[in-house]
């Protein structure tokens, strides 16, 4: 798989958007073609759209965010393609969003997935898209400790760029790189508890995890829209279940 990124960083420029397989991913405009009305209004199973090949019912945007290096294209690509992106490293510039429908309980979820650059230089870029963002998973990088310091400051960006009811979720990433591992398992969930944002520890590497992620912040997502009374749904207790569940940490 080429390990090309998106290298236009044209927001707004209407130029036709790669994906980080090289594939076209649609375009990228601060109006989200292609996606349905904002927090979770349902669509009774309507057509695809836009660049969508799939029916969906409820559509979200997604965000992931994150210092450069920790691995959120990589996470991307394993949940989109089931793929892992080795080789040399080559950053993002700007953003790029890829879509995946999921099965929840019957309901046809579709993500929108946008990848944000984690560089300095593009940050004013991806403030721009907080705003629209129903969900933003936060990845630090197990391996380097000044991604893990790095969290707070990304955590008061948020707060102060999304919507206060934004989902958020911290993801400890590259979990399988065992010996060269900075970050304790345990320190990732000491600061998720002081912020009161679930936690989990992944791998694009090895995929663990991965599907997890999208899956519990797809259903909170979903749960969220349908309001439906007679069902309860706490992130964090489902991923624990479902990690406990895979015989998992
Ligand atoms: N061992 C291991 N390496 C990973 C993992 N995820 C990503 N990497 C590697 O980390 C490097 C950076 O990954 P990217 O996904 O490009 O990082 P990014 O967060 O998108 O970086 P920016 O685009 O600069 O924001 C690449 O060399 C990947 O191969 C993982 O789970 N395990």
């Amino acid at each position: 798989m080429s390990r090309k990124k998106s290298a236009k960083g044209k927001v707004g420029a209407n130029s036709p958007s790669k994906s980080p397989s090289g594939k076209s991913s649609g375009k990228i405009t601060k109006s989200y073609p292609g996606i349905a009305p904002l927090n979770g209004v349902v669509h009774p199973s309507r057509p695809p759209i836009s660049n969508s090949s799939e029916f969906y019912d409820i559509a979200f945007k997604v965000m992931l965010v994150g210092d450069s290096g920790v691995g959120k294209t990589c996470l991307l690509v394993r949940f989109k393609d089931g793929a892992f992106l080795a080789g040399s490293f080559i950053s993002t510039v700007g953003i790029d969003f890829r879509n995946k429908v999921m099965n929840i309980d019957g309901v046809k979820v579709k993500l929108q997935i946008w990848d944000t650059a984690g560089q300095e230089r593009f940050r004013s870029v991806t403030h721009a898209y907080y705003r629209d963002a129903h969900a933003l998973l936060l990845l630090y990088d197990v391996t380097n400790r000044a991604s893990f310091n790095n969290v707070q400051a990304w955590l008061s960006e948020i707060h102060e760029y999304a919507q206060q009811d934004v989902v958020l979720m911290l993801l400890g990433n590259k979990a399988d790189s065992t010996h060269e591992r900075v970050v304790k398992r345990e320190d990732g969930e000491k600061l998720a508890k002081e912020f009161g944002v679930p936690f989990m520890e992944t791998s694009a590497r090895s995929g663990l995890n991965v599907e997890l992620a999208f899956t519990a912040v797809a259903r909170e997502l979903k749960h969220r829209s349908m309001k439906d009374p007679s069902e309860t749904f706490k992130l964090q207790e489902y991923v624990n279940k479902e990690m406990r569940g895979a015989g998992c940490c």
